[in-house]
C-alpha cells in the first residue's frame, strides 16, 4: 500500500490482476460485488449510500451552522478556509483534463475550470465570487486570498486532494469528483438556513451558490456517466467507491479542522486566522 493510501486509511487502485480487496469500500458493496460487477444502476446506488453516510452536511460544524448557531468568528473561519479550497478545485481539474486523452471528455470537463475562473467575456468565476461571500463577511481580500491564514489541516487536505487526482488512475480521479452528487441538495438546504438565521448574510454575500445549483448537477451527472462507465471490474468499482469515501473524508476533516480551532475552548493554531472581538 503507499503511504498516501495509508494516511487515507483506503486502498486505492492496485494494478489491474492484484488480488481483489475492496477497503473501506467494503462496507458499502454488497456481499457478492467481487463475484461480479455492478449494473450502473447498482453502483449508483452504493455510491449515493456512501453520500448518505459520509458526506460533510452531516457533520456538526454543517449542522450548526444550518440552525444558525454558528459566532459570526466561525463564520468568517469557515469562508477563509474554504477559500483554499475553491482555489484548488480549477487546479485540480486542470490537472485531469491534462491526463485525458479524449477530446470529447476534456471539452466537458473544461467548463469547471471556466466555471471558477470566468470566462473570456468577463464573466465572474466561482473563485471572484467566494472573495465576495469572504468579504460579505467582513474579511480582507489580501488576507483570503494570500491562504496564509487558513489552518494547517486545511491545507493538508486541500494537497491531498491534488494528489488524490494526480496520483492515482483517471477513474479515481473523476470519481473523487462525485460528492457534487450530494452539493446540490446541500446548498438548496444551506442557502435559506443561513439567510433566515443570521443577519448579517444577504443574497449577495451568497451569490456564490446560485449558479452551483446547475453546475453541480451537470458535473456530477457527466462525472457519473464516466464513473459507471469506467468502472467495470469489481476492483474498480470499489476503487471508485474508495474514491468518493476518500474526498468525502477530505472534506469531513477540513470541518473537523474548523471545529476544533474556533469551537470552545478556542485552538487557534500559531499564524492562522484570528477573529477579532465582536
Ligand atoms: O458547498 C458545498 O457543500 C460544496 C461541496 C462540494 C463538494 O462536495 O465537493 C463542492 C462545492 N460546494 C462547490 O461549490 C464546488 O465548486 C465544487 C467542486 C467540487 C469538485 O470536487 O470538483 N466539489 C465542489
Amino acid at each position: 500500500m503507499t503511504a498516501l493510501a495509508e494516511a487515507w486509511n483506503c486502498v486505492l487502485p492496485e494494478p489491474d490482476g492484484a488480488a481483489y480487496d475492496p477497503g473501506p469500500a467494503r462496507e458499502f458493496l454488497p456481499p457478492n460485488s467481487r463475484d461480479r460487477p455492478l449494473s450502473p444502476q447498482e453502483l449508483e446506488q452504493v455510491l449515493r449510500s456512501v453520500g448518505a453516510a459520509r458526506y460533510h452536511v452531516l457533520h456538526p460544524f454543517h449542522q450548526r451552522m444550518n440552525v444558525g448557531e454558528l459566532s459570526f468568528a466561525q463564520m468568517q473561519a469557515w469562508a477563509l478556509n474554504r477559500y483554499c479550497y475553491q482555489a484548488v478545485i480549477p487546479k485540480k481539474d486542470a490537472l485531469i483534463l491534462a491526463r485525458s486523452d479524449d477530446p470529447a471528455f476534456r471539452r466537458e470537463w473544461r467548463k469547471r475550470i471556466v466555471d471558477h475562473d470566468g470566462d473570456d467575456a468577463g464573466s465572474e468565476g466561482g473563485i471572484r465570487r467566494w472573495i465576495k461571500l469572504a468579504e460579505g463577511l467582513g474579511l480582507g481580500t489580501q488576507m483570503v486570498v494570500s491562504t496564509r491564514y487558513a489552518l494547517p489541516a486545511t491545507r493538508y487536505a486541500v494537497a491531498s486532494y491534488i494528489d488524490l487526482v494526480t496520483r492515482h488512475s483517471m477513474l479515481v480521479a473523476v470519481a473523487s469528483s462525485l460528492t457534487e452528487m450530494f452539493s446540490g441538495a446541500a446548498i438548496a438546504q444551506r442557502v435559506p438556513a443561513m439567510l433566515a438565521r443570521y443577519d448579517y448574510i444577504t443574497e449577495e454575500t451568497l451569490a456564490y451558490f446560485t449558479p452551483r445549483l446547475t453546475q453541480a448537477p451537470r458535473d456530477a451527472d457527466f462525472a457519473l456517466a464516466y464513473v459507471t462507465r469506467h468502472a467495470d471490474t469489481p476492483q474498480r468499482q470499489a476503487d471508485a467507491v474508495n474514491a468518493l469515501i476518500a474526498k468525502c473524508d477530505m472534506l469531513w476533516a477540513m470541518l473537523d479542522a474548523l471545529d476544533h480551532a474556533y469551537g470552545a475552548p478556542q485552538r487557534i493554531p500559531p499564524g492562522a486566522f484570528r477573529p477579532e472581538e465582536r
